[in-house]
This record gives structure tokens, sequence and C-alpha cells, in this order.
């Protein structure tokens, strides 16, 4: 990866929540179309960390660059113009309307007199999905009638087609069933061969070290280990999440 300008370094970052020092400086380069899995125990600072790096926090101490250019994030706003954006568990979409107008909330695509041109959004949604290779039927269904991974499908679509540079996804694979599970971590490859760079928070270490290109370990804030995939088993990083905690 040397040979590579990273999308993202974040160096030297610290953050304390009062008296509670929750990041303890940390370095992480991301580069691009790279998944990289950051894996601890519970309050490690793993959200933290990646809220900076979407622009909810601010760091006490440290920096960020994005193309080798320093950055302040002022909010998560800031952070997502420059392709950051970080996933919520809710995924940001609207249970109660169809597919298509979750694809465009808040950016739909009008026609002269400000009409929505609602086929126009269906086959822009449809080839978005497609091209990350996510088949949902009915694009008129609502949020509500899809499933789980499809919903993870829906905004990883969404994030490709607003040309999303790196995506932060924490715990995606919760409460999925295998087959959703496989889809979710098939559409991370998927949007990585499309260039985009994805940050992969878990405590699912089998998925994560499936998914990965780079494992990143937390422990008490602070960076305990980085690794290539090739380089550490499951039970490897299992041992040693389990000894520093
Ligand atoms: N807004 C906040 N105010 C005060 N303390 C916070 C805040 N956010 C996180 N913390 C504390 O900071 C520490 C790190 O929390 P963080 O959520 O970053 O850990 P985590 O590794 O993401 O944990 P988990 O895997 O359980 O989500 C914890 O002790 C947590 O209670």
């Amino acid at each position: 990866m040397s040979n590579k300008i990273p999308i993202v370094r974040m160096v030297n970052i610290h953050k304390w929540f009062g008296s509670l020092y929750a990041v303890r400086g940390i370095d992480l380069e991301i580069y691009p179309a790279e998944v990289i899995g950051l894996i601890g125990d519970n309050g490690t600072g793993k959200s933290t960390l990646m809220r900076i790096l979407a622009g909810y926090y601010k760091p006490d101490i440290g920096e960020i660059y994005v193309d080798e250019q320093k950055v302040e994030f002022n909010s998560p706003h800031d952070a997502k113009k420059l392709g950051i954006e970080m996933m919520y568990q809710d995924l940001s979409l609207v249970n109660t309307i169809d597919i298509r107008r979750n694809f465009f909330l808040g950016r739909e695509i009008t026609g002269r007199f400000g009409f929505l041109k609602m086929n126009k959004m269906k086959e822009e949604a449809k080839k978005a999905l497609e091209e990350i290779g996510l088949r949902i039927p009915n694009l008129n269904l609502r949020v509500d009638e899809i499933s789980g991974g499809q919903r993870q499908g829906l905004a990883f679509a969404r994030a490709y087609y607003f040309k999303k540079r790196l995506l932060i996804t924490d715990e995606p694979t919760n409460n999925l069933s295998v087959k959703e599970t496989q889809r979710v971590m098939d559409t991370i490859s998927a949007l990585k061969k499309t260039g985009i760079s994805v940050i992969f928070v878990s405590h699912n270490l089998f998925h994560v070290h499936e998914v990965s290109d780079r494992i990143v370990a937390m422990a008490s804030g602070k960076k305990i280990g980085e690794f290539l995939k090739s380089e550490i088993s499951v039970n490897e990083l299992a041992t040693l999440i389990t000894q520093k905690s």
C-alpha cells in the first residue's frame, strides 16, 4: 500500500469525554478501494474514532488529512462533501415510502416546474443497484416491506450512486440471516471493485476477516494491532482482543 496515496490519514487522534480518555493517540490510513475491519471489545473507542472521521466529533488532539490535504470537519456535512459517510443502524431510510424515493431522499430528480421525475429516478436507482450486484425486483415497495439485507444494499447503492469515496459501516451484518449476511459482504466487495473504500466496524470476527483486506484492532482507546488479512487468523484476532481487554 505504501506506493499509493491514502484517501484519508488520521494522525495521533485523541479524544476525551470529560475525564474519560476514549481515544488515545490513533494513527489510521485508508487507501482507495480497500476494506478495513475495525475490531475491539465494547467501549474501546471504535465508534468515537469513526465519528471523528465522519465529522460528528472533533478530536481534542490530532489531524485528519484527505488526499494529503489537512482538513477540519465541523459537522458531518463537511465530511460528506469530501465523500466520507458513516452509515447508521437506521441507514437514514424512511420506512413508509418506496425504495426509489428513499434512494433519492432530499436529492430528488425534478423536471421543469419542480415535478418529480419518478420514472427517471426508478431507472437510475435500478441501474445503481445492478451495478453493485443487487437485484430488488420491485422498487415500488416501501422500505419496511424489504428485508434487512436489502435495506443495507439500498443504502450501499445510494452511497455508490452519489459517489461516496469512504463508507463507514457499523455492524452492518447484525441481526441478518446467513444468506443476507453473505449478500451484504458481497455488496461490500462489489463496492470495493468500483473504487470505494469501506470501514467495517464489527464484533463478528468471522465477518470482519472474510471481507477485509486489512484489520485494525483497538483496546482501551489504543491501536493494538494492524494486519493484512493474510497475516492473521480469526482465532489469533480473538486471542488478541480478549487478552488486551
Ligand atoms: N458522547 C459520549 N459522551 C461520553 N462518553 C462517551 C460518549 N461516546 C462514547 N463514550 C465513552 O467512550 C468510550 C468509548 O466508546 P465507543 O462507543 O467509542 O466504544 P466502541 O468501541 O465503539 O464500543 P461498542 O463496540 O460497544 O460500540 C466508552 O467508555 C463510552 O462510554
